[in-house]
């Protein structure tokens, strides 16, 4: 960023240095942008964040165009931009959505399912054990906007959480589909789906790799509120406008009661789940399965 650039910038962008990276990233041109409508606006290559019209309310939108893939890039970057709103104390909420048109997120990518080796396989599942992790027990309150499509690791993603407002569009499935893929969600993706569902709706639900539409997802309890595509991000402020209503250190502390054990089951075993990921997802007849899935959605277009 030129010297000129850097003099322009408001005092407190000045007093955070990682708000002058985010300038870097974003381009010159974007980052002066944001800063001159008032508003601080950072993000990187796959993660844009931008403040809400509500104080201490962040809008974290997900842009992996086409299908929002979580590659390994995408979940770093989703780590690190939460890290940095919790650092910074003017942040109190987040709204997660999608910057991509009709879906949320497509869930993990299947480029690092299929033909990679056991180094790498191994590498990608520590990023999406660290996004679930860091997403579940995060400090701020959470408010998923789904604007999308939403299986199997968007699904995820959405479940950690604390609240999900999904458009009313019967295109927008969502739910976690892993055995029609022919591959099995591990425990930690059980566990997140049976505390917001209840065990009953999970057995079906996990089992069948049900994809549900909007007025199923909300009967099951996978969603708390269904709205018209325009009032999305409305209601999702003024659901975050309750929940800053409370004082954040009891929230806080509340948050954590309820969810650390959930989170302790993975943190106690998070080599061994690795090691169980890399091992099934090795196996040949696991690829061949995963390789005819994703050639199938390929064939979808033609
Ligand atoms: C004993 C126990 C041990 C347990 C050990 C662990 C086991 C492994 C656990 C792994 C858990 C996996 C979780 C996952 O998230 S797997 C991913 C599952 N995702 C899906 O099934 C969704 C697939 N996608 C779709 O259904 C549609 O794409 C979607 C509805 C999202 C959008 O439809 P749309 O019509 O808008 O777009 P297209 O289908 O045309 O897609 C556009 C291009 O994007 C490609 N694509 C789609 N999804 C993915 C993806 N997830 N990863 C990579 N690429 C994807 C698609 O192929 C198109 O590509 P082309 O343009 O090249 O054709």
């Amino acid at each position: 960023m030129a010297l000129t650039a850097v003099l322009r910038l408001p005092a407190r962008a000045l007093l955070r240095p990682w708000a002058l990276l985010r300038g870097v990233a974003l381009g010159r041109t974007e980052a002066a942008a944001g800063i001159r409508n008032g508003a601080r606006r950072f993000g990187s290559q796959h993660v844009l964040v931008e403040p809400a019209a509500a104080a201490g309310v962040a809008v974290m939108k997900l842009r992996n165009p086409p299908v929002n893939s979580l590659s390994l890039e995408l979940l770093t970057e989703l780590v690190i931009s939460l890290e940095k709103l919790e650092n910074d104390k003017v942040f109190r909420g987040v709204i997660l959505t999608s910057d991509c048109p009709s879906v949320f997120s497509s869930g993990l990518d299947l480029r690092e399912l299929c033909g990679r080796n056991p180094a790498r396989y191994a590498e990608f599942w520590k990023a999406v054990q660290e996004m679930w992790l860091r997403f579940y027990l995060s400090n701020l309150v959470l408010v998923a906007a789904i604007n999308g499509a939403c299986p199997a690791g968007g699904c995820l993603l959405s479940l950690t959480c604390d609240y999900r407002v999904l458009a009313d569009n019967p295109k927008y499935l969502m739910g976690l589909n892993e055995t029609l893929l022919g591959i099995v969600a591990p425990f930690w993706f059980k566990d997140s789906i049976m505390n917001t569902i209840g065990h009953r709706a999970t057995e079906q639900a996990l089992q069948l790799g049900s994809l549900l539409p909007p007025a199923e997802a909300l009967q099951v309890g996978m969603v708390d509120q269904v709205v018209p595509e325009d009032q999305l991000l409305s209601t999702a402020l003024s659901v975050m406008a309750k929940w800053l209503a409370v004082p954040d250190h009891a929230r806080q502390l509340t948050k954590s009661m309820i969810r650390q054990a959930t989170a302790d089951r993975l943190l106690k075993q998070r080599d061994a789940d690795i090691q169980n990921f890399v091992s099934f997802i090795s196996k040949d007849a696991i690829q061949k399965s995963l390789q005819t899935y994703l050639e199938k959605l390929k064939q979808k277009k033609g």
